[in-house]
């Protein structure tokens, strides 16, 4: 039991989906999970465990920026022994090739935030997803004839970026696909710990075109990612 997490120290499975909205967390759980039991509900920052396709996976929201993230993500990996942790996001597209409802998978997630300048000082640490994830989400998503991406995103500490794009320019001349707020701390934790971690996004807003996920469309795209990511969960 932690300040932010009242679960029992069993009470996660080695592998977490982790949705930075709490009512994701409760709509995966309830849609797709057998015997989901409610975790943790601290701060409302929802917690479930139940079983998909006979594996036990659990499902906890993150909140939103890598500061929560890696509360989060800390206390599952320290106190309750998780091992795998797969993003499941939305992101905003900053390359023309992604289009609303595409899902981008975080090959690596550079930052504008300050979390590892400490840690780092003179690198620039580079936070990558763990291979043996990528390639199996890829593969499946190959096998279902999904629409995704692979390649670098960018996890920013601001929503409301001066200039909207123009704002990620450097970014965007560098080929980076999306724009996210947690994957970077995600990646760096699970460096650190030894962990899995993989960040599955769908694009939801393209900040360069201005194109925007509909509201019918959003549930049934979000349900491509979640589906993805719990067969690539079952695999672990
Ligand atoms: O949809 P989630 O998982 O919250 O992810 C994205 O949405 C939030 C911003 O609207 C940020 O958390 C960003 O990373
Ligand atoms: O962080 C995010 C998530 C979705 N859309 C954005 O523009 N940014």
């Amino acid at each position: 039991m932690t300040p932010h997490n009242h679960a029992p120290k069993d009470a996660y499975a080695e592998t977490v989906l982790l949705p930075g909205d709490p009512l994701r967390a409760k709509w995966v759980a309830e849609t797709f999970l057998d015997d989901a039991k409610l975790v943790n509900s601290v701060r409302n920052c929802l917690g479930y465990t139940g079983t998909y396709k006979g594996q036990k996976v659990s499902v906890q929201a993150t909140g939103m920026g890598q500061p929560s993230l890696a509360i989060y993500v800390h206390e599952l990996i320290n106190l309750y022994g998780a091992k795998n942790f797969i993003r499941i996001g939305t992101c905003g597209g900053l390359n023309e090739k992604v289009k609303v409802r595409d899902v981008v998978l975080g090959v690596a997630a550079s930052t504008d935030s300050a979390m590892n300048a400490g840690t780092f000082g003179r690198y620039h640490y580079a936070p990558h997803a763990d291979f043996d994830l990528l390639r199996k989400a890829a593969d499946l998503a190959d096998e279902r004839k999904m629409k995704f991406h692979a390649g670098g995103i960018v996890s920013s500490d601001v929503f409301y970026v001066e200039g909207g794009a123009k704002g990620y320019q450097p970014l965007l001349d560098h080929d980076i696909l999306a724009v996210e707020m947690e994957a970077a701390a995600l990646y760096t934790l699970a460096a650190k710990f030894n962990r899995k971690a993989i960040a599955i996004c769908t694009m939801t807003d393209c900040l360069i075109t201005g194109d925007e996920i509909d509201a019918d469309a959003r549930q049934s795209s979000l349900e491509e990612m979640a589906t993805l990511s719990l067969d690539l969960a079952a695999t672990l």
